[in-house]
């Protein structure tokens, strides 16, 4: 049984670390379905809620509401599964709550990129997506993150990934990571 976690600023890559996790036929668990979950059993809408819901859980159960809630879905997963991989890791005390949990067998990955190749990914994802960036900039959205202690977070890490590369490398080092720190067989 192993659980593998990320943490990295917006634009890092945590997202294309799962794309590999799934490839991998590794389950992956992020906290925003952990929010979408409780949105749909408070008897709200997902798609507007969502938000609202997130900031509601920490004010009711504190910084930890949304990863505590994460763990019977992770070991439901572990029933049927050697590994998974928790996506969108926030602090330091999202951290504590997996390494009590699972303790060796908890991996953080922090993937990291400068700020300046992580702005021009995101522009080319949202012109993809043709989404809007809501008005909030990098800065401002990296400001948000490390104010929870994302920073911290990623100074807890067992490994650190550099995304400079292309992304075939980073799908070749993620995929070495989950395989090799796990000891896992992956599907070829
Ligand atoms: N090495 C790379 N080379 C080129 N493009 C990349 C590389 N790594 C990631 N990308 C692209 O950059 C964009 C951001 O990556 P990704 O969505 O995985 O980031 P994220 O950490 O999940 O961001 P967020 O927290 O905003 O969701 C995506 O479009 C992704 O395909």
């Amino acid at each position: 049984m192993h659980v593998i976690g990320t943490v990295g600023l917006p634009g890092s890559g945590k997202g294309e670390a799962a794309t590999v996790a799934r490839e991998a036929g590794i389950p992956v668990v992020t906290m925003g379905d952990v929010v979408r979950q409780e949105t749909a059993d408070r008897g709200l809408d997902p798609a507007t809620d969502h938000g609202a819901v997130a900031q509601a859980l920490r004010d009711e159960d504190g910084p930890t509401a949304i990863a505590q809630r994460s763990l019977p879905m992770i070991e439901d997963r572990l029933e049927n599964h050697d590994a998974v991989l928790v996506d969108g890791i926030r602090s330091d005390d999202e951290v504590d709550i997996f390494e009590d949990a699972f303790g060796d067998d908890f991996t953080l990955v922090s993937i990291e990129a400068p700020a300046e190749i992580r702005r021009e990914r995101l522009d080319d994802r949202g012109r993809d997506a043709g989404a809007a960036d809501g008005g909030e900039s990098l800065e401002e959205r990296d400001e948000r993150e490390l104010g929870w202690g994302m920073g911290e977070a990623m100074a807890d890490a067992d490994v650190v990934v550099e995304n400079t590369d292309t992304l075939a490398a980073f799908h070749e080092r993620v995929r070495e990571i989950i395989t090799t720190d796990a000891d896992l067989q992956v599907d070829q």
